[in-house]
């Protein structure tokens, strides 16, 4: 699965949208985890559909959904960009930017420099860099060219072997353990537990996918997740707010 979605960006590529410039207040996503009142911090995925669950959302609108966060005062916002495996959009993230006031994550597949470039454009104040889609040394390129261009990254990896390569190049200063498996996909917390000791004491550790429940949340808590990113726990209820408070125990 993974090697088609980076075929399908290849093709993506030859015509890729670039918008006119605007100008743009970038939030910091690494202040905004650190300071955040809740523990771990939150950021709160917007996710119409993914390969291995299809569609969450049926009556999807990233309007409402944003409004909805941004009421649950959530830290960060993550907005799924891919078209074709995920039912993202550009045009998505751009609007939700507007009406929010957290750091906006573009979740996607960055492959080439132009996708940074793209990102800057369309007002993402983070990208997404994945540990087993791009080289060490590429991805580092690619992390100094992000934040040289006042974007911050979440640096993605699924396996240890994936960690120990990218440390040995840098230590990212986000650093995002996928509960995910991304052959059979599906989720196991114990991937945060195994890989939480090799992370940087500097770095902040975000826990992604699979969180569901208020038990789901202690055991990233315990194992060291300084924040967690949630999508679909949040993507299959009415008020998004709610299932927040709830994993949460707000009242
Ligand atoms: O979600 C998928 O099926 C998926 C498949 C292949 C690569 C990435 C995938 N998901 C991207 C993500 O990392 C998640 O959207 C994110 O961590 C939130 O996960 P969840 O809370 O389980 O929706």
């Amino acid at each position: 699965m993974l090697n088609k979605i980076i075929e399908q960006k290849k093709i993506e590529l030859e015509r890729l949208y670039m918008p006119e410039n605007k100008m743009i207040e970038r939030k910091s996503l690494y202040q905004a985890l650190t300071h955040s009142d809740r523990k771990p911090a939150l950021i709160a995925e917007i996710k119409k559909a993914s390969p291995s669950k299809g569609i969450i959302r049926e009556n999807f609108n990233h309007l409402e959904i944003a409004k909805d966060y941004k009421f649950a005062k959530v830290d960060a916002m993550s907005v799924l960009t891919d078209e074709k495996f995920f039912k993202g959009a550009i045009q998505y993230l751009i609007e939700v930017k507007e009406i929010v006031d957290v750091p906006v994550l573009r979740k996607d597949f960055i492959i080439d420099s132009r996708q940074i470039e793209q990102s800057v454009q369309i007002g993402a104040d983070a990208i997404l860099l994945i540990g087993e889609v791009l080289e060490p040394s590429q991805l580092y390129e690619f992390y100094q060219e992000a934040y040289e261009k006042g974007l911050e990254c979440l640096v993605e990896v699924h396996s240890i072997d994936t960690l120990e390569r990218i440390l040995k190049q840098f230590s990212p200063k986000i650093l995002g353990v996928n509960n995910r498996n991304l052959k059979t996909f599906e989720t196991s917390l114990n991937q945060t537990q195994e890989l939480a000791e090799y992370i940087p004491k500097d770095s902040i550790l975000v826990s992604e996918s699979g969180i569901h429940t208020p038990n789901d949340l202690n055991r990233v808590r315990e194992y060291g997740a300084k924040a967690v990113l949630i999508g679909e726990a949040f993507m299959r209820l009415e008020k998004p707010s709610m299932g927040i408070r709830a994993l949460y125990g707000e009242h």
